[in-house]
């Protein structure tokens, strides 16, 4: 493996506020490489924004050390500090865009403050504007785009000075569904023909689907898992993964299919889409002797990774115990074959389990 573009070690910040002490950031170690998309997912207040600032240390460590492209810049000033600055692009979640003057002059200044002689600046102004499919909005200003326009021009600025590296802190987060996936697409191809290397921050797990190679899941300070979007969302280890990949992969049964089902054991199960899993039903089905219905089922992709979701109602093919104890043994058998295995509920035949309604219940307020 090439050596990391950015590696964060053991970093912590501390926030005082008056008399109060507030741990944002807890010993947190993990590597970027160089050209990879690296997210940070976490609830609100998990400490996203206050650890991606300490890379450009807009947000300097309370301990720890900031290492980019193997120099420690933690302790970095002045000049060099400005020319680290240089080398990383930012993109805000509200554009940060100067609303008085037109578009063009928006990433003259950049140009301008990255040192850029004037003679050159007009034609990377509109080159940067090109490249974010802006070419003919230099003479606009701000408050005549779109949101989504707006968050183009704040990434052509981001990349004026040519940086190796762009922090995006909730960058689609004010966008919608639509525009979201277009600032994505923009980001993807920034990333594969500049090869900018990117950290993106968000707490949109739709975004970490599509968008991130790597991920880490951040909670009260602290990096709590880290590995391939899809490793990480696949087969969750921390309990907070697991409600936030649940909230994303979980697929709710239709209600009104309730009534109808036969008594029975309702389960979910996870499994890699790439796999080949109807084989795997059939072959726990016949060699238990039950019956496995798939009542629902979703794939959801990362990069080009699937991920499976079943909901899957085994039944007892004979009365009595040996019916429930082929059941019992079938799902230990299933189990041990998916990445994630889950029961809602057993459905009785006089009624509905309450745990089906409180899942169902989680899943519609989620
Ligand atoms: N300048 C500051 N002074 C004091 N406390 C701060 C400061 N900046 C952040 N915090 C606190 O640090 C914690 C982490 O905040 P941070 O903004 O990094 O989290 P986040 O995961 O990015 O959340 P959000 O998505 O809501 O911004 C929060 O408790 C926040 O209130």
């Amino acid at each position: 493996m090439a050596a990391p573009i950015i590696e964060l070690d053991d970093v912590s910040v501390t926030f005082r506020e008056g008399g109060r002490t507030v741990d944002a950031v807890r010993h947190v170690s993990l590597n970027v490489q160089p050209g990879e998309i690296f997210g940070i997912v976490g609830f609100s207040g998990a400490g996203k924004s206050t650890l991606v600032r300490t890379v450009n240390l807009l947000e300097r460590p309370t301990g720890g050390r900031v290492v980019i492209d193997g120099q420690d810049v933690t302790q970095l000033r002045g000049r060099q500090l400005r020319e680290l600055r240089k080398s990383i692009g930012f993109v805000f979640q509200g554009f940060n865009l100067i609303g008085n003057v037109t578009v063009g002059a928006n990433i003259d200044f950049a140009l301008r403050a990255g040192g850029v002689p004037k003679e050159r600046r007009r034609a990377r102004t509109r080159e940067l504007l090109d490249l974010v499919g802006l070419g003919q909005k230099a003479d606009s200003y701000p408050s005549s785009l779109s949101g989504g326009q707006q968050q183009r021009v704040s990434i052509a600025r981001a990349l004026a000075n040519e940086p190796r590296i762009l922090l995006c802190d909730e960058a689609t987060s004010a966008l919608d569904v639509e525009t979201t996936e277009e600032i994505l697409a923009l980001l993807r191809r920034i990333n594969r023909e500049l090869g900018i290397t990117i950290v993106f921050i968000t707490h949109q797990l739709e975004v970490a689907q599509r968008l991130f190679d790597r991920v880490a899941v951040m909670e009260h300070g602290e990096v709590i898992e880290q590995g391939t979007t899809f490793d990480v969302f696949a087969e969750p280890t921390h309990e907070t993964t697991k409600a936030l990949a649940e909230r994303f992969l979980g697929v709710a049964v239709p209600r009104q299919l309730l009534p109808e089902l036969p008594a029975g054991r309702l389960i979910e199960l996870r499994y890699r889409g790439d796999a080949a899993f109807e084989p795997i039903i059939s072959t726990v089905a016949q060699h238990h002797a039950v019956a496995v219905n798939v009542l629902h089922g979703t794939i959801e992709y990362f990069g080009t990774r699937p991920v499976g979701t079943l909901v899957v109602l085994v039944t007892a093919t004979q009365p009595g115990q040996d019916g429930a104890r082929a059941v019992d043994e079938a799902l230990d058998d299933l189990a041990g074959r998916v990445l994630g295995f889950r029961e809602l509920t057993s459905r009785t035949a006089d009624g509905i389990g309450l745990e089906v309604d409180e899942v169902l219940e989680q899943e519609v307020t989620a």
